[in-house]
């Protein structure tokens, strides 16, 4: 049990990755308090955790409604005397609407749509990261995860997905600014493409996925459980070297071949930035990913090149 004796904090688990997370901490061992909207999807999560042997406390908390973050944090403190050792800032209230207006420009949407996908999926995780850092501090140790995607590297979706992505990633790098001294790790992680329930409603489910093309079709169903991003954070959270990550964006591709894990159902994860991965997004050349080596990969400043804004 690698973790036990840990308590942490997932925002948003009653369904998709923030629920896999909750059910990969618990399983290695840590109490962990699970946070939603609704009792009874808090409560289903809840009870996995509890058929899997693990331990859980589900917590009515709304990520837009301050006092309850605040009051959350107080019965931590109550409870596990100010203990906290991992933060999981997951939370997210945007899929539907992303979905929805898949394919309109910005100006053709309602101006709304910023707060759908921000509210809870930047400001949210700040609060919950500003409460988690003065226990974290005080304790000396700790770590912070924000769940964000490649979109925070260039378009994605739509303009408020990605701007909130590539905040997301710069809060953890400027948190670790702050936090390295102290002992608190803070990252950004980005899951590849992942099955949840709603994905599997919006696009697997459907022969022609509205403003969804072929090529993200295939990549998810190619797409990694939900499970697999809390392997990952595991692995982080026991890694020796885990201040040297600090303040970076983590792929859990990348973590999965560092700690040599597979996705919860055996698959091997799809690493997308290996060349023979992206050989086969680009047409005419997809023949080569034949011949060439899966352990080429694109050098991390290729990446950053790619972001485009210099
Ligand atoms: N699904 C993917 O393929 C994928 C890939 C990469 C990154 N991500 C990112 O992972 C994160 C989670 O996405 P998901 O696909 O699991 O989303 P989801 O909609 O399936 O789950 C979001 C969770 O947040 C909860 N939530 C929503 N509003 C809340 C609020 N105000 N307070 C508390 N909880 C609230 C929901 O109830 C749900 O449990 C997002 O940041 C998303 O962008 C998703």
């Amino acid at each position: 049990m690698p973790l036990s004796g840990w308590v942490c904090i997932v925002t948003g688990a009653s369904r998709g990755i923030g629920r896999g997370i909750a059910l990969q901490l618990s399983e290695a061992g840590a109490t962990v308090y699970i946070t939603g909207r609704q009792e009874k999807t808090l409560n289903q999560t809840a009870a996995e955790v509890k058929a899997r042997g693990g331990d859980c406390l589900p917590v009515i908390c709304d990520s837009t409604n301050d006092k309850d973050i605040e009051k959350l944090f107080e019965r931590i403190k109550r409870e596990q005397n100010g203990r906290l050792d991992i933060l999981v800032n997951n939370a997210y209230a945007g899929v539907q609407a992303i979905f929805e207006n898949m394919g309109k420009k910005f100006w053709e949407t309602d101006p709304c749509i910023w707060d759908s996908i921000n509210n809870t999926g930047l400001r949210g995780h700040y609060f919950f990261s500003v409460y988690a850092s003065r226990l974290m501090v005080a304790q000396g140790r700790g770590l912070i995860v924000n769940i964000s995607s490649m979109g925070g590297l260039r378009y994605l979706f739509n303009v408020p997905y990605g701007v909130g992505k590539a905040a997301c990633d710069r809060m953890a790098a400027d948190m670790a600014v702050e936090l390295k001294s102290r002992g608190v790790a803070s990252v950004s992680l980005w899951p590849g493409a992942v099955q949840t329930e709603l994905i599997t409603q919006f696009v697997l489910e459907k022969d022609t996925p509205q403003g969804v093309n072929s090529k993200y079709k295939e990549m998810f169903e190619r797409g990694e459980t939900t499970e697999l991003s809390g392997r990952c954070i595991v692995g982080l959270a026991k890694d020796k070297s885990l201040m040297s990550l600090t303040g970076k964006v983590l792929m859990t591709c990348d973590l999965s071949r560092r700690y040599g894990i597979k996705d919860v159902d055996g698959r091997s994860v799809v690493d997308y930035t290996s060349i023979k991965f992206l050989l086969t997004q680009v047409p005419y050349l997809s023949w080569l990913s034949v011949v060439v080596p899966s352990f080429l990969r694109l050098p991390r400043f290729v990446l950053t090149l790619a972001s485009g804004r210099f």
